[in-house]
């Protein structure tokens, strides 16, 4: 048991912003989700994480409804990086990943190993251990969006879910973080817009089109040329890739 969505409906005013959607994340894999601009990822997963409530419909976790439970509790098993996250405070990137130990200090307990363990193998997962005295504010882009998943990996979640984490790295970090997401014994949820990379590492995919799943399920099975042209409007010849057998997409120019 892990994050599911049962039926839920999310509208902003009067307009539906998700509509019936229902998912199971897989416990311990990775779960990439889908979908064009404006399809309704990002909401989905604030929705998945607590932020917001469906208006029909519900979220649980382990069976337990997500807007009964504690912020706090929340905190302590699900790491969420948004899209566009940010810190305000101009902190040393090491103490931005400090923060992600907050939900499981008290104000009386002292810094333990633990959190210091989480702390550096955070930063050493992310590719941020060299920078780690450099401040946030000159960080670049990328190097940002390394230290939010720093900080997200040092909460030690148990679902962690990602908005576009790939979308300002380059090419050898982009890999490298899906690789590591991929490989973590955790349930991950990911938005992504490369499909090539969805298909490359998630264990399933959830195909998202104005507000309602359209597909779901392995690889494999999901992505098809009939799909891509349907949801996402581009022409494309899908093979097996001969060296990792995942669906390899080619578009056509
Ligand atoms: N505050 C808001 N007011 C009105 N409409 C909104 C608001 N926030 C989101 N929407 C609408 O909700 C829909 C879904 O947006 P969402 O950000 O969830 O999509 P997305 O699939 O994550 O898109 P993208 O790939 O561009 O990040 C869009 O049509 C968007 O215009």
């Amino acid at each position: 048991m892990s994050i599911k969505a049962d039926n839920i409906t999310w509208k902003i005013g009067r307009k539906t912003i998700l509509d019936g959607v229902s998912l199971e994340a897989p416990p311990g894999r990775m779960l990439g989700l889908l979908g064009p601009n404006g399809s309704g990822k990002t909401s989905l997963l604030r929705l998945l994480a607590g932020l917001k409530r469906p208006h029909s419909g519900r979220v649980t976790l382990d069976r337990s409804d997500i807007g009964k439970i504690s912020r706090r509790s929340i905190a302590r098993r699900i790491a969420f990086v948004e899209q566009h996250a940010t810190t305000n405070a101009n902190l040393k990137v090491v103490d931005v990943v400090k923060l992600g130990r907050f939900p499981h200090r008290s104000i009386f307990s002292s810094w333990t190993k633990v959190d210091e363990e989480a702390v550096e193998s955070a930063l050493a997962r992310a590719g941020m251990a060299e920078k780690r005295d450099d401040r946030w504010q000159n960080l670049s882009g990328g190097e940002k969006q390394r230290t939010h998943i720093a900080r997200a990996l040092a909460q030690s979640p148990q679902e962690l879910i990602l908005d576009e984490p790939t979308n300002h790295l380059d090419i050898q970090h982009q890999i490298g973080l899906m690789r590591l997401v991929s490989g973590l014994p955790i349930t991950s949820i990911v938005a992504l817009h490369d499909l090539n990379h969805a298909a490359m590492f998630c264990d399933e995919l959830v195909i998202m089109q104005q507000g309602r799943i359209v597909a779901s399920g392995a690889p494999q099975d999901v992505l098809s040329e009939d799909l891509l042209r349907d949801v996402f409007s581009v022409e494309a010849r899908i093979e097996a890739s001969p060296y990792h057998s995942r669906p390899q997409i080619h578009y056509l120019k």
